[in-house]
């Protein structure tokens, strides 16, 4: 039987760099995850593609894909509704390949009730002043967005303590090395060497 990938969920508040983080992982060759790409009823920004950053839907599109079960998970974040397919999840895990998502804090605690062997790591920020500084320079909220984000931040950030491992976002390429080297160290922790030598042992 094919052995099962691993879910990896990097999580956080908003601004924290998450989708930094995630696209500077990506970008390296010798990344070996598979990203699973969110469905959303937010607009596209500026040079963002359907497909590859979202799947941009309606709100209809998005309801009937919760009332089909077609979500592994799903939260309404600052209007709009944010949410992981399930098919492309399981069916990457069973092809024995590690799933990557990068999700806020509500979907996280939704994943890690349904997949509570999957690898936690939350994304902190060096202080809640940087945070803010991130969230302003980022330039893509209203004042109003901004202060809704900076209040679900705070509550957010109480969430830490629920995860497997902090990841400190001071600089993203430090932060990259530090949740690619959590999941090598994963992998030598789980059952995956002991697996293989299990499989070789049998064969001899
Ligand atoms: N629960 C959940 N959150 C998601 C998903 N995809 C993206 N998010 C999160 O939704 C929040 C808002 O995302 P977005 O509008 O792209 O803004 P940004 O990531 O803060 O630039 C971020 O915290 C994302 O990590 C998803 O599939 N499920
Ligand atoms: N380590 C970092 N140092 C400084 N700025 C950062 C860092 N990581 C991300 N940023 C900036 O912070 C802002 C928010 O990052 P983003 O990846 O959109 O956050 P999130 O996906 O968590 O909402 C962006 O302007 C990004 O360039």
């Amino acid at each position: 039987m094919q052995e099962k990938g691993l879910l990896i969920v990097l999580s956080g508040p908003s601004g924290v760099g998450k989708g930094t983080v995630r696209k500077e992982i990506f970008s390296q060759p010798d990344t070996a995850f598979e990203y699973s790409v969110s469905a959303t009823t937010r607009k596209p920004r500026e040079g963002e593609l359907d497909g590859v950053d979202y799947f941009f839907k309606t709100r209809e599109a998005f309801e009937e894909m919760i009332e089909n079960d077609q979500l592994l998970e799903y939260a309404e974040y600052v209007g709009n509704y944010y949410g992981t397919p399930v098919d492309y999840v399981r069916k990457t895990l069973d092809e024995g390949k590690d799933v990557f998502l990068e999700i806020e804090v509500q979907g996280a605690g939704q994943v890690r009730r349904k997949f509570p062997e999957g690898l936690f790591i939350f994304l902190a920020p060096p202080s809640l002043s940087e945070l803010e500084n991130r969230i302003v320079t980022r330039g893509t909220e209203t004042e109003d967005l901004i202060k809704g984000r900076m209040k679900a931040a705070r509550e957010e950030l109480e969430m830490m303590e629920l995860y497997d491992y902090v990841v400190e976002n001071d600089k993203v390429e430090l932060a990259c090395e530090r949740v690619k080297s959590i999941v090598v160290a994963e992998h030598c922790r789980r059952e995956r060497v002991q697996y293989r030598y299990k499989k070789m042992l049998e064969v001899d």
